[in-house]
Formats: structure tokens, sequence, C-alpha cells
């Protein structure tokens, strides 16, 4: 079978809308027609150096869609279920699955090199294998994939919109209500307010956070994380520090978390200062981060008992909260609409990127034609 991708060739390279072969799916694995596809910006630091893959790779890890067939062996759906896709694999056996860790599981350890779990590639032109970021490859018509990538959600949610609780919303909300550990009361800090960070308020606002003070410089984001319920908003992490001391009498805030594209030493350093004793710093970003060293004070982390965690998917379990976060979202209490600020295809993906780096987008989109 042929699809058309978006192909990355090499660090510091855009796109390239290619067609491609397609296997057949083996053992396990599910052929998959998918409808939409998120533009996380995960996928920019495939090419930005941040997150180096092995090329060339298709790009797109937020991904849902309609299974159109399966191969031997396969129990989890059939063909015409409606799916999200989970950009970390669940296998349900490994020491991460079986211990409630099912963010970490051990089936995503090559979601990089973008083959399945024997080693073996899905896609392939003239005689080279293609890879398919986090074992998905969304930014294609088409893939076969594991069907522990797989979720299946209810037919009458639209797919277009769906697609968000693939990644952007569990890795945001989950960074508020699991890693972070958000209670009634508390004052949050959140850096960055991106297609993850504003799901971040939103799992802050659900958890009943007292103050939710949002950074970041672009002003059409500060006032979007508004309408989500923060609090306060303000451009530079100084202005932030100022106010949380007030607004906690100097005790200062309950949790800082992380969700800026390029994570450097004065972000991380803006978050440990701005907790309290007892506070928590969560590191969600990812760009900048590879052989970065973080500096803070050990006399404080012991003293204090300051916390500084990483999250990976929000520490959420896909195989449940995909689910639940469209149930909530199906009963109005969680915002996915209102996320998306822009639709793109594959020919305007590389359009797409770079509204995301001017700041132009909360999240873009990119539907597939049908
Ligand atoms: N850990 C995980 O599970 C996980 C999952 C998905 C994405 N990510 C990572 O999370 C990060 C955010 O992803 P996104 O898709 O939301 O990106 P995004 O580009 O949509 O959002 C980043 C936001 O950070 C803001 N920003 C930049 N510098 C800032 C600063 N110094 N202070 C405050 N704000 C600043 C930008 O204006 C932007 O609004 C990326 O690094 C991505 O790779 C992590
Ligand atoms: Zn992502
Ligand atoms: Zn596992």
């Amino acid at each position: 079978m042929k699809t058309r991708a978006a192909v990355l060739f090499d660090l510091h390279q855009p796109f390239e809308i290619i067609e491609l072969d397609l296997d057949d799916p083996g053992p396990g694995e599910v052929l998959i027609k998918y409808t939409a596809a998120g533009l996380c910006h995960s996928d920019l630091h495939l090419s930005d150096g941040s997150l180096p893959p092995r090329f060339p790779i298709v790009g797109g890890h937020e991904g849902s869609g309609v299974i159109e067939a399966v191969g031997p062996g396969v129990t989890k759906v059939k063909p015409g279920d409606h799916v999200v896709c989970s950009f970390i694999p669940n296998c349900g056996t490994c020491r991460y699955c079986s211990t409630g860790r099912q963010n970490l599981c051990d089936m995503g350890a090559t979601i990089l090199d973008g083959h399945m779990p024997d080693g073996t590639f899905r896609f392939h032109a003239d005689g080279k294998d293609f890879g398919a970021m986090c074992m998905l490859g969304t930014f294609s018509e088409r893939s076969v994939i594991s069907q522990h990538s797989v979720v299946k959600v209810d037919d009458w949610l639209p797919l277009d919109k769906a697609v968000l609780v693939g990644c952007g919303v569990p890795s945001g909300w989950g960074t508020a209500v699991y890693t972070g550990g958000v209670r009634q009361g508390d004052t949050v800090v959140i850096y960055g307010i991106g297609g993850l960070g504003i799901n971040t308020v939103q799992g802050a606002v659900h958890s009943g956070a007292r103050h939710v003070v949002v950074v970041d410089p672009v002003q059409f984001k500060r006032d979007e994380a508004m309408k989500f319920g923060a609090t306060h908003a303000f451009a530079t992490a100084e202005e932030a520090h100022a106010a949380v001391e007030k607004l906690t009498w100097g005790q200062m805030a309950d949790q800082a978390l992380i969700l800026v594209g390029t994570v450097d030493e004065p972000v991380v350093s803006a978050a440990f200062d701005v907790i309290g004793k007892g506070g928590t710093v969560v590191i969600t970003g990812l760009g900048n981060m590879t052989d970065k060293t973080v500096q803070v004070s050990g006399t404080q982390l012991a003293l204090f008992g300051k916390t500084i965690k990483g999250s990976l998917f929000g520490s959420a379990n896909p195989q449940y909260d995909i689910v639940k976060l469209l149930r909530l979202y199906d009963e109005g209490k969680l915002k996915l609409d209102e996320l998306i600020t822009t639709t793109y295809t594959l020919e305007t993906l590389n359009q797409g990127y770079q509204d995301l780096q001017d700041g132009k987008i909360m999240r873009g989109v990119l539907v597939h034609d049908t």
C-alpha cells in the first residue's frame, strides 16, 4: 500500500511530503487511517537537535483515526474502531506497566528510532527504511502500528478534537494533577503556555488551586491562559516571583511547572526559587535539555524539603486517562475545541511549525484528506 507522509531527512531541514510504501500489519499490529495529527513541539525537537532521531523519520506522535485492518493475534481493536494513539505504547506486562507506571513502558524505549520492538520498519522507499516518530508517524495518511499504541474511544467523539488527548492534554494536565500533585488551595506557577502548558492550567484548576500564575512572553498565550482559568499572567519570571511573594505572604508557591519549549538554566532557577518549603518543581519541557546540567542548592533540597521531578506523559496511564479525559470533554468539564487555533494539511505542515515558533497558535492540528 502507498501512503503520503511528512518526512524529516536530517537536522535543521523542513518536512518533505513524499510517497512511501507501507507494509501490511504483522502479528499484534494494526493498519490505521489517521484522521488528524497534532502539531506538538516535540516533532520540532527532532530537527532542532534536542531529540535527535534516526533519520529518515515520518513525523507526528499525536494522532487519532480509524482502524482499517488488523494483523494476527490482535485482540484490542477491530476494523472500524475509532482510536486515539498514545505516544508511549503500553505493553501491559513490562516492569513499569505492571507496577502502575504505564507512561514509562519499556516498549517506548525506541520511540526516536521509530522501528517496531523487533527492530523492523513499516515505511519504506527506494530500498530505504523510514522510521515513525514514537512508532506512530501520524503525519502520514496511514501507518502500521502496535495494538499497544492505540486506545479505543467512543464513535461519536470528534476525532479531530480527540487527537489532542494523545499527547498535549495528558502531558500538560497530568503535569499538574499527577506529577505535581496540585491540591486544593495550592499556589501554582506554570512556565510556558503552549499546547501542553494550557492544559496544565486546566489541570491546576481541576485540582482546586487557589492561585494559578502563568508566565509566557507572548501576550496571546497569556490572554488564553486567563480564559482557561489562570488567575495571574506575566511576561517574565521576575514579575511572577514578585506576585507570588505578595499573594502567599512570603510562603511562596507549592508547585512550579516548566512546560517551555526550550528549557534553560534561568527558567529552572526561577522555578526552584519561586517554590517554598516542601515545594515541587516539575520539568516537562524537553527542548535544549540534551547534555545539560541544572544546578540547584543541595542545602535547599535538604533543609527545605524541595523536590525536582521530570514528567513523561504527565505520569498518566494512557489506557485509563485518554478515555477519562474524553469523558470530561464530553461532559463539558475539559476544553478541547478551544485549544485548536488553526488547522493544516500535509502541504501546509511546515507553515504550522513556523506559526508555532512565531507564537501564533496554541495547538495546530493537521487534518488528513478523507
Ligand atoms: N515530557 C513530556 O511528556 C512531553 C510531552 C510532549 C511535549 N513535551 C515538551 O514540552 C514542551 C512544550 O511543548 P508544546 O507543544 O506545548 O510547545 P509550545 O511551543 O506550544 O509551547 C511552549 C511555550 O513556551 C513559551 N516560552 C518560551 N520561552 C519561555 C520562557 N523563558 N518562559 C516562559 N515561557 C516561555 C512559548 O512562548 C510557548 O508559548 C516541548 O519541549 C515539548 O517537546 C514534553
Ligand atoms: Zn507531544
Ligand atoms: Zn510496558
